[in-house]
């Protein structure tokens, strides 16, 4: 039996390394949904909820993760064993509706207080537990120039650290992306595996003839590339081409992955824990899409460290994930809040193997970011910079 004591949840912005180029916004910082809860014994979780570009990516802003959290989902809270995460969460679910990544938050946070309680990592408390220690990570190049773009592929591979690329288009004419793509394989060749991420933004017809261009040019997978409420339309589009076609903003959770499925409109599934609703969730889109024949894909929504490690303990319970993971979301800030950084060497990331999320937060450089208190960018992100 567990009772919650108290909770802080908090926004964190923390600039990128360089602006990231994607079709919907360019990013010059990430911001940081963190819960943090604390129960009656003094155990604590910490949980992420972290989604791109405002509103300009989905229907959840920073701003409304918070305030779904400190609203609606933590007075359920109050009246739960959050020692039970499974049937605390199943509360939150007949209360709130939607709100995905708000439920993701503090479902990991639960999940890491019950790891703590327990003494195994979260990935043991998902699914039948964890299947590999490392994951391999791919990079997106999106400086938005072709040039600068082919020197960071050549450094990612000459470090050791990514050889899968995703690339962000959409923005420009179909011909001009695709040319900027076909450089790239050129330039990469065989050493590396390219791919695309069009964040919905063609048409079915644009679809059509970018994705055969791409599939010529030696680009191996394409992203969301129209909708992801066009479910006929993205049937259309995977049957008819060469080049698979991977669902990300389509997936919603085990109904989306469902529906995905039974219209064959996808031949690989992103997952991501925010978009699913939790990593409960998430479990369930990869059972939905291994069932369905569908390929695995470990998503992210650009989390810092929090929200990576929950991603990786749930990837890492996946025998089967055959395009690897794209956890890289620490490495696009210029700073960790974390107090070790996360592992990555050899083109994969190490899944943390302490209790619970098994991290720790470096608490000056937390304090320091937060929104509420010194953050040093706050004017740069409410300038929609
Ligand atoms: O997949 C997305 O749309 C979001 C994200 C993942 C990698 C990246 O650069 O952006
Ligand atoms: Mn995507």
């Amino acid at each position: 039996m567990a009772m919650l004591d108290h909770a802080d949840t908090f926004i964190v912005d923390v600039p990128t390394i360089r602006p990231h180029v994607l079709a919907m916004a360019t990013m010059h910082a990430q911001t940081m949904v963190i819960v943090r809860l604390v129960d009656a014994d003094g155990v604590d979780g910490v949980g992420e909820g972290t989604t791109i570009g405002g509103l300009s990516y989905g229907e959840e802003s920073p701003e409304s993760i918070k305030s779904a959290i400190d609203t609606y989902i933590l007075p359920i809270l109050r009246h739960c064993d959050i020692a039970c995460v499974a049937a605390t969460m199943a509360k939150v679910e007949k209360s709130v509706r939607g709100n995905h990544f708000a439920k993701c938050a503090v479902e990991t946070a639960l999940l890491d207080m019950a790891g703590k309680r327990l003494g195994v990592p979260v990935s043991e408390l998902i699914g039948g537990g964890r299947v590999r220690d490392s994951l391999p990570v791919a990079w997106t190049l999106a400086s938005g120039d072709t040039a600068r773009d082919i020197a960071e592929g050549e450094e990612m591979l000459d470090r050791r650290r990514h050889r899968i690329f995703k690339l962000k288009i959409g923005k420009r004419e179909v011909r001009d992306d695709v040319a900027h793509v076909g450089a790239i394989c050129k330039a990469l060749g065989d050493r590396a595996s390219v791919r695309v991420d069009v964040n919905q933004n063609w048409t079915e017809a644009q679809a059509r003839i970018g994705m055969a261009m791409l599939h010529d040019v030696g680009c191996d997978l394409v992203e969301q590339p129209i909708a992801g409420d066009a479910i006929a339309a993205m049937a259309r589009l995977s049957k008819g081409q060469p080049i698979p076609l991977m669902a990300d903003e389509a997936l919603n959770g085990p109904r989306s992955a469902m529906r995905i499925a039974s219209a064959h409109a996808a031949s690989v599934f992103a997952l991501k824990i925010a978009q699913s609703g939790g990593l409960f969730a998430t479990a369930d889109v990869a059972a939905i899409g291994t069932a369905a024949g569908i390929g695995l894909y470990g998503g992210t929504m650009l989390e810092g460290g929090v929200g990576t490690v929950a991603s990786a303990h749930v990837f890492a319970t996946l025998p089967d994930l055959a395009w690897g993971t794209e956890l890289f979301g620490p490495l696009l800030q210029t700073e960790d809040i974390l107090r070790e950084p996360l592992g990555y060497a050899d083109f994969s990331l190490a899944v943390p193997t302490g209790a619970g999320l098994g991290i720790a937060f470096d608490e000056d450089k937390l304090a320091f970011f937060r929104r509420d208190r010194t953050s040093p960018i706050l004017h740069a992100v409410t300038a929609g910079a």
